[in-house]
């Protein structure tokens, strides 16, 4: 069974936000746009709250938000409960991101990554499993 991966952001993540749709689904996941449709100027938590419910739904394994620094996005899906959304700008956070934290949204920003480092974030993301052990002990606590 295919990983299932919502994907979204706002206008300064969309066009990244195709092409990643297109890389991800050419490696076989199946893929949910929650928007924006175009890079007209949008806000932000109107596409990222229903992500974060859906990937708290269990409606999809991870997401994926990409706007200008990926701050906003990131923000905006922490206030889900179950969600662990990281904000990452190089290869190793974002694989420390699953390893350590048991990131389930993946937070990219567009203004300060090119793409192909973006695309690698997302590979390596999902490429990658949560260590468990010291760090589950940890990341139960999140939640308190
Ligand atoms: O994190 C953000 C919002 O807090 C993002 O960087 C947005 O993409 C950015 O703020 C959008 O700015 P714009 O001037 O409206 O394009």
């Amino acid at each position: 069974m295919s990983k299932k991966i919502a994907i979204g952001g706002d206008h300064a993540g969309y066009q990244y936000k195709e092409k990643l749709i297109r890389h991800l689904q050419s490696k076989g996941y199946t893929v949910q746009d929650f928007g924006p449709g175009s890079e007209a100027s949008v806000d932000y938590p109107d596409h990222v709250h229903p992500l974060a419910e859906a990937v708290t739904n269990k409606q999809a394994d991870f997401g994926i938000l990409i706007c200008g620094s990926g701050n906003g996005v990131c923000m905006t899906a922490n206030k889900h409960q179950g969600i662990r959304a990281a904000l990452t700008w190089t290869e190793e956070l974002a694989s420390l991101s699953r390893q350590h934290n048991n990131a389930n949204i993946l937070c990219l920003p567009a203004r300060f990554v090119d793409y192909a480092l973006a695309e690698k974030m997302a590979d390596t993301f999902l490429d990658t499993d949560f260590e468990g052990g010291r760090h589950a002990n940890r990341v139960n606590k999140i939640a308190c």
